[in-house]
């Protein structure tokens, strides 16, 4: 039963919600206007850089230093985001290609990086969304590029080769499962369809709920969300994201089998991002197949003391045996400790391009 009293401290709270509401509506205009003005100087300047990813960094890690809650980080961030989203597109809507289709977790990566306000289209696959954007199509291009349980996608590796876009960004998504179905229950469910990534990530899972169900694979979890949309016995493995889209029943939640599965993307655009102060630099190294190569590889990262945080190797389709490495530095190519161990690796190599250097990403948190 609620007294009066409790009504009135109702009422009040209301009414204090009402008024802040009212002040956050105003200042987001207000700062909507400032982007106008921000929009203004660049366009007499001649500039067409309306994006800076860098600045985005810088305010959003700002957001989540300032911030003492009740909310957490990653909300706070998430607001403040589609806050600075919708002034970009009043300055100019940006255009971002993806690999679909909708519902894809490349998709939920769009939007964690770029928020809402921008225009995703989705592309059916990563050499496509390659193309757009070299062509000027699209601004920017979104594809994974690595997953904590899997590996990577060699396919974006080497697109990247070829490739005359940059790396201008990262984003770290945490990548939940759920099974997607029409079906009443689990015992309906005669086939199960998804990405071979994410049958691999939810196979001790299947093992235990669905033994014996034909699994099977295909090129993205959106594309089996959007197959099993229309039959009553299949069930997809995809994202919150594909859920709302296709209207499907969520008939079990995060079957991954590694709870901390995490999905990396990279950002490709034209632009040269300058240093934030907390940055990474991707390279590509091309290497003659000598002993003890790779070890001097590494070596002038270890006596600078900059940290090379990820090296891959792939078949550099030269000749047998010979390879690209892609190497991750911590730090950004303008900074000269991390330029001058990129002049030393060069002098070893074949071939040395540098990728892109890029604001680190922001936190792993699911959108
Ligand atoms: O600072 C700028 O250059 C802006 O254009 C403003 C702003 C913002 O809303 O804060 C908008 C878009 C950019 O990507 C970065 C920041």
């Amino acid at each position: 039963m609620s007294t009066q009293s409790d009504d009135q401290a109702l009422s009040q709270a209301r009414e204090r919600i009402d008024t802040l509401d009212q002040q956050i509506q105003r200042l987001i205009a207000e700062r909507a206007g400032v982007a106008l003005d921000v929009a203004r100087i660049k366009q007499a300047q001649g500039r067409s850089d309306f994006y800076r990813p860098e600045r985005e960094a810088d305010v959003l890690r700002r957001v989540a230093e300032r911030n003492d809650g009740p909310l957490d980080d990653a909300t706070i961030t998430r607001i403040m985001r589609e806050v600075m989203s919708a002034c970009l597109a009043l300055e100019s809507p940006l255009k971002v290609a993806y690999l679909g289709p909708e519902g894809t977790y490349t998709q939920a990566a769009v939007y964690k990086h770029f928020g809402h306000s921008v225009k995703a289209i989705p592309l059916a696959a990563i050499d496509e969304i390659f193309r757009e954007v070299e062509a000027g199509n699209a601004d920017f291009g979104v594809v994974p590029v690595e997953n904590s349980t899997e590996g990577v996608v060699s396919h974006t590796l080497d697109q990247l080769v070829g490739s005359s876009l940059s790396i201008c960004g990262e984003v770290a998504l945490a990548v939940h499962h759920h099974l997607l179905s029409r079906a009443e229950d689990l015992a309906g469910v005669k086939r199960v369809v998804a990405h071979a990534q994410s049958l691999a990530q939810c196979r001790k899972w299947l093992d235990s709920h669905l033994p014996g169900v034909v699994r099977e694979a295909v090129a993205s979890n959106g594309e089996a969300a959007r197959m099993v949309a229309g039959e009553t016995q299949a069930a997809a493995i995809a994202g919150r994201a594909a859920s709302e889209f296709y209207e499907l029943a969520m008939l079990a939640s995060n079957i991954e089998d590694e709870p901390n599965n995490t999905t990396r993307f990279l950002v490709l655009g034209k632009q040269h991002v300058p240093a934030t102060g907390n940055d990474m630099t991707s390279i590509l190294v091309a290497i003659r197949n000598q002993p003890g190569m790779l070890h001097r590889l590494l070596t002038p990262g270890a006596e600078a003391g900059v940290d090379l945080t990820r090296i891959e190797s792939r078949p550099s389709r030269r000749q047998a045996w010979d390879y690209n490495f892609f190497i991750d530095i911590e730090g950004h190519a303008d900074e000269s400790r991390v330029r001058d161990v990129i002049a030393a690796i060069e002098s070893q190599a074949v071939m040395l391009k540098i990728l892109g250097s890029y604001p680190r990403a922001i936190g792993p948190e699911p959108v």
